[in-house]
């Protein structure tokens, strides 16, 4: 459940008066999501999500964050738009924590998406690879090869607690990427967290992109292959290739994926699966169990890790 602050009407009334929403009507906490503390507030101008940024956020990247949604809106992704205060500022300040509003985006996120929707999904995701080409601001990715080996050195120790001969398989892997970790490939800003809880569509139409505390500068094809694992796999783990034909399709009739980036998908999808593997298994090994985070399980991304190692050609994810 992510509601770590709690936040009385008093200070919400107070709060929202610097902005131009109009009077507070009613609101309530969200309980998906578990970086940060989200309510959902009716006001007389309609609806809106309130953030309250919790530590695992770096304050200096919020500008970042929160101009780069600005920006996608602005160029007609489907995305919340930050309310800007009377005073021209965007973070605010509530109960002690950064605080924004942010527009409500209509639709569902789904459980059980179909070829019909991860088409969508591609789309989607290539068009915000475009619309992110002429943002200015950068933002190194924090969770690319440097940011996992700090994980790991927090984690490793315990590996095989989850998994008995995760310590070396990991290792070998991190032998593998160092050497083999595509370079020269298209960059630029990447959604890094496009997972069905982060895209809410009304039927079969896709209706909002959120959660971009994880957007980035790195390659593009990069943001492909986190898709491939999020949408494309089955609860058995087995890759679902109606569904990865449908992705790549999707993305490709936005943006070509170029030779190269077709030929490094399979490393890419890897290190992908390490990076979600990564974080899952820190929080796994270090978050005490019946704490408000909520742990999700590191298993389901060392079965994708070892789909993609087998993987020989790129065709096997449905690259037509
Ligand atoms: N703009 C929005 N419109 C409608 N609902 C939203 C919006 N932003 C967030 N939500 C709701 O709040 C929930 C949590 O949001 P979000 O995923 O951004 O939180 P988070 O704490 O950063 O979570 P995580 O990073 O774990 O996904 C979403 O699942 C969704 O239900
Ligand atoms: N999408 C991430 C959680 C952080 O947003 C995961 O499934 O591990």
């Amino acid at each position: 459940m992510a509601v770590y602050t709690d936040v009385n009407e008093g200070e919400l009334t107070a709060f929202l008066k610097a902005y131009p929403v109009g009077e507070l009507l009613s609101y309530k906490g969200i309980a998906e999501g578990t970086e940060n503390s989200n309510f959902l507030v009716h006001a007389s101008t309609g609806s809106y999500i309130l953030t309250l940024y919790e530590k695992r956020v770096d304050k200096d990247d919020l500008p970042f964050f929160l101009g780069l949604m600005g920006h996608l809106a602005r160029k007609g992704i489907s995305c919340p738009l930050p309310v800007t205060a009377h005073d021209g500022t965007v973070i605010g300040t509530l109960a002690g924590r950064p605080a924004v509003i942010i527009t409500f985006l209509e639709g569902l996120s789904l459980r059980r998406p179909t070829a019909a929707h991860c088409g969508e999904v591609g789309k989607a995701l290539a068009g915000l690879h475009l619309a992110g080409q002429d943002f200015q601001m950068r933002r190194p990715n924090a969770l690319a090869i440097d940011g996992w080996r700090k994980l790991w050195a927090a984690s490793r120790e315990r590996a095989d607690e989850v998994e008995p001969g995760l310590a070396a398989e990991v290792d070998a892997d991190f032998v593998d990427f160092e050497r083999n970790w595509p370079t020269g490939l298209p960059k630029g800003i990447i959604h890094a967290d496009l997972f069905p809880d982060n895209v809410f569509f009304l039927g079969e139409k896709l209706s909002g992109l959120i959660d971009f505390y994880f957007a980035c500068d790195d390659l593009y094809a990069y943001d492909v292959a986190t898709c491939l694992n999020a949408w494309c796999f089955e609860k058995d783990f087995s890759f679902n290739l109606t569904k990865g034909t449908a992705l790549l399709a999707g993305y490709q009739s936005v943006r070509p994926l170029s030779g190269d980036e077709k030929a490094a998908l399979p490393m890419l999808a890897r290190g992908s699966a390490l990076r979600f593997m990564l974080t899952r298994l820190y929080d796994w090994l270090t978050i005490p169990d019946g704490g408000l985070v909520m742990k999700r399980d590191p298993t389901e991304y060392i079965r994708r890790m070892r789909f993609h190692r087998a993987i020989r050609s790129p065709s096997e994810y449905g690259l037509t």
